[in-house]
């Protein structure tokens, strides 16, 4: 028995952080969309009972610290299921970037298993159980564009923004998205938009959504990391009508219309950056190919 699922990067339009709440973590306010930069997970029925995750990257876990191991591991156990799992991961999305690829391959392998173990589980109690693996994973079982609240895990969906074209510059440097949000100084934040961009994605206006990117992560991130500031302003400088680093980054992102301008900031690029991608806007959930 086999399945596959496709597990897409993920950017934030908005990131707004509240409050930090009793529990350590912060109080967040994102709305986030896909692009059709994905991870494809593949999943093969084992009869034996064990969960066994093989991948090409080098750059990722292959033992329960993986974070489609534990997806697996908390289905079976939650479920008491007997059977086991191959989860292959071929992977796509740069690591550790702000673009929540180990959680799009958590949710992928929920919803996987969901189908190769017959549980029958809706896609709002996947998430549910996604929210135990980490904040980022209850969206990425969703797979479309929405508002998270709460640690990450409240999701309100919206329709897809207007089709656009999207420049992603991870640097070389990665970034603890601990250590960003431990850093950040509440007292001292410019908050973004949030209900003018639910607005203008509502409304399909591509400026509306331009003039509305703000993270405020990046107050903690580009000081530290210079390089994220030399992507932005490089990305303007060749065209793009915007620009915003990614959850708690390093990476960058750059919205446009129409490909050949895509095509020259990515060619811009070159010397400022060796992990470059041009991909679509998707926001949408993703039928399988
Ligand atoms: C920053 C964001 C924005 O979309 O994405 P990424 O940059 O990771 O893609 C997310 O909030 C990241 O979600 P995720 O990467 O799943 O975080 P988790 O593993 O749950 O938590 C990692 C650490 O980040 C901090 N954390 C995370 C979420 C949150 N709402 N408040 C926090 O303070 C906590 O210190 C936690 O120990
Ligand atoms: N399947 C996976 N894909 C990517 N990273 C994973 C995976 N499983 C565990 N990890 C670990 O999670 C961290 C990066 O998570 P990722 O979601 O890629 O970054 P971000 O949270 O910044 O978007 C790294 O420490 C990586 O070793």
């Amino acid at each position: 028995m086999y399945t596959s699922e496709k597990a897409p990067a993920k950017i934030n339009l908005t990131l707004d952080v509240l409050y930090k709440r009793p529990d350590q973590y912060h109080e967040v306010e994102m709305v986030m969309t896909t692009v059709d930069l994905a991870d494809r997970i593949e999943l093969f029925l084992l009869e034996s009972g064990q969960i066994k995750v093989e991948s090409d990257s080098r750059f990722i876990p292959n033992d329960e610290r993986n974070l489609a191991y534990r997806a697996a591991k908390l289905l079976k156990e939650r479920f008491l299921i007997k059977k086991g799992v191959i989860i292959k991961i071929d992977k796509q999305i740069p690591v550790a970037a702000g673009l929540a690829g180990g959680s799009s391959d958590a949710a992928a392998t929920l919803r996987g298993l969901n189908r190769l173990w017959n549980l029958n589980l809706t896609m709002d109690e996947l998430a549910v159980i996604g929210s135990e693996i980490g904040s980022d994973v209850s969206f990425c079982v969703y797979n479309s564009t929405a508002i998270a609240k709460g640690r990450g895990e409240k999701i309100t969906e919206l329709p897809p923004p207007p089709q656009c074209w999207v420049v992603l510059a991870k640097p070389s440097q990665g970034v603890s998205t601990q250590s960003v949000y431990q850093s950040l100084r509440l007292d001292q934040l410019d908050h973004p938009d949030t209900g003018g961009m639910i607005m203008a994605i509502k409304n399909a206006d591509y400026q509306g959504i331009c003039t509305r990117l703000k993270n405020v992560l990046e107050t903690v991130t580009l000081p530290k990391n210079p390089e994220v500031q030399q992507i932005k302003s490089q990305m303007l400088r060749s065209g793009a009508d915007a620009v915003l680093m990614s959850g708690s980054g390093p990476t960058v992102y750059g919205l446009v219309k129409h490909e050949s301008r895509a095509i020259r900031i990515y060619n811009s690029l070159r010397g400022f950056c060796e992990d470059v991608h041009i991909v679509r806007m998707l926001g949408a959930q993703q039928t399988l190919d």
